[in-house]
């Protein structure tokens, strides 16, 4: 298991870039599959939830190459095989593997995905998707079946009970080689669909609407791939360096941005009184003097990201007042908030509401990251304490934030990754 060691206290400066969106990648590894010519991706980020999907690839004798945040992907001579459930468990995303293979076999067998543990996190929108396409749906001991082979895959109308990014992309990645047209309504509006439909289309997909609350796809017979697809820069990793920069930094700059995707998170900090400088594609954090405590609610995009309230926690600690957040996308996910309790932080998660109270301390511990953005919560608080925090679980945030031990040191941070279970601190 790994550790996060973190030496606490150095206060940090400089220059950080932001890699390719982790929730892009994911997507678009599994889109790749669909198509009949070997495909190209770059700024791919070094995470740990590429290289497990690179397993799967695998699996499936679709070979793939991944250097110097350039993947290449062959599934010209794919095949359909058993696919591996351990690094199907390591992740959420690979259950886009559902959609893809049924595009391109119509019918696929996958185990159920993992992922971050942030409370229930159902597929019955995913499965409805499938079966109003045609494909038939069966589950049995964590497998699920989907088979579509006798009549094969079909446009439908499909209007998603709750708004759905996995829902959204699933079904678009099924749609794009069925027979006819599907609509989607009530899809969700997320960048990171519309960057997959940017590839989809790239390559002969007919994709329309993505980035709004109704998407229509026509099926066409093959996607061929032209060009490299350049994926879009990851948000919620800019909003981490942000509430990061504010938090401890003397003036850092963040390259590689895009403001657009980022206004719910922006507008909150600059509330705050973070007196931010956005530019085109990048933003300079000012060192802060004087915060205020803020109230956010989660929600589907354009609203404030799930992903980014805990990242956001070290900052409101930071405030004078009391900051609170409501996460209505996963109410439970407080994962964070007994850890960062154990480095001394004023916060409490009561009835659904997360509230953060005024800190003038915190102590270095032995924290446990349960999911990818409490990880990234106790990074940036431990950044911040006082002695040696140790983050057990270390692989949570390894999941999804490229080469950030790298990247936290050239801001002058002390931060390493170990292994070895032995490490203990006083
Ligand atoms: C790989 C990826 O892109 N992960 C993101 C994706 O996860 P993911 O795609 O899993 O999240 P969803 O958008 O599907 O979930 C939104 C809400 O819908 C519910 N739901 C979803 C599907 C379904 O079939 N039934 C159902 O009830 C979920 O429990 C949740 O309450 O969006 C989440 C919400 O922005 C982010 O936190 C994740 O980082
Ligand atoms: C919840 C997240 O990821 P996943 O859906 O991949 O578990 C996340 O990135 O915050």
């Amino acid at each position: 298991m790994k550790r996060m060691i973190i030496q606490g206290g150095n206060r940090l400066s400089g220059e950080v870039t932001i890699g390719g969106a982790k929730n892009s990648t994911v997507a678009l590894i599994p889109a790749a599959i669909l198509a009949d010519t070997p495909v190209q991706f770059d700024t791919v980020p070094d995470i740990l939830d590429v290289h497990n999907l690179m397993i799967i690839l695998k699996s499936m004798n679709v070979k793939s190459k991944f250097s110097h945040g350039v993947l290449d992907i062959d599934p010209t001579q794919i095949v359909e095989a058993e696919l591996p459930s351990k690094a199907i468990k390591s992740l959420r995303a690979s259950y886009y593997f559902m959609g893809a293979l049924l595009g391109r076999f119509h019918r696929a067998t996958l185990t159920f995905p993992g992922g971050d543990n942030i409370g229930p996190r159902p597929i019955d929108q995913h499965l409805k998707a499938f079966k109003a396409m045609g494909a038939e749906v069966s589950e049995e001991g964590g497998t699920v079946h989907l088979d579509a082979t006798k009549n094969g895959l079909h446009g439908a109308r499909v209007f998603l009970d709750m708004v759905s990014v996995g829902a959204t992309i699933n079904a678009i990645l099924a749609a794009v080689r069925a027979d006819g047209t599907t609509i989607i309504e009530n899809a969700a509006r997320e960048p990171e669909i519309i960057d997959l439909a940017t590839f989809l289309n790239n390559m002969g997909a007919k994709v329309r609407g993505a980035g709004t609350g109704t998407i229509r796809i026509t099926g066409v017979n093959t996607l061929q791939s032209m060009n490299t697809h350049t994926i879009i820069a990851d948000r919620i990793e800019t909003g981490t360096y942000l509430s990061l920069a504010a938090a401890l930094g003397d003036g850092i700059m963040i390259h590689n941005v895009i403001p657009e995707h980022l206004e719910s998170f922006t507008s909150k900090m600059i509330e705050m009184g973070v007196d931010l400088q956005i530019d085109s594609d990048k933003i300079f954090v000012p060192k802060v003097t004087h915060l205020k405590g803020i109230h956010v609610k989660t929600l589907p995009f354009p609203g404030f990201a799930t992903d980014l309230q805990q990242p956001l926690t070290p900052l409101l600690s930071l405030a004078d007042g009391d900051s609170t957040i409501v996460d209505t996308i996963y109410p439970k996910r407080v994962k964070h908030v007994p850890e960062l309790q154990k480095m001394g932080m004023n916060i409490e998660a009561h009835d659904g509401t997360i509230i953060v109270k005024h800190t003038d301390h915190l102590h270095g511990t032995n924290v446990e990251a349960g999911e990818i953005r409490a990880g990234a919560a106790l990074t940036i608080a431990g950044l911040m304490a006082d002695g040696t925090t140790v983050i057990n679980n270390a692989g949570n945030i390894l999941r999804g934030y490229d080469r950030i031990v790298w990247k936290l040191n050239r801001l002058h941070a002390n931060v390493a990754i170990e292994d070895d279970s032995s490490v203990k601190i006083d």
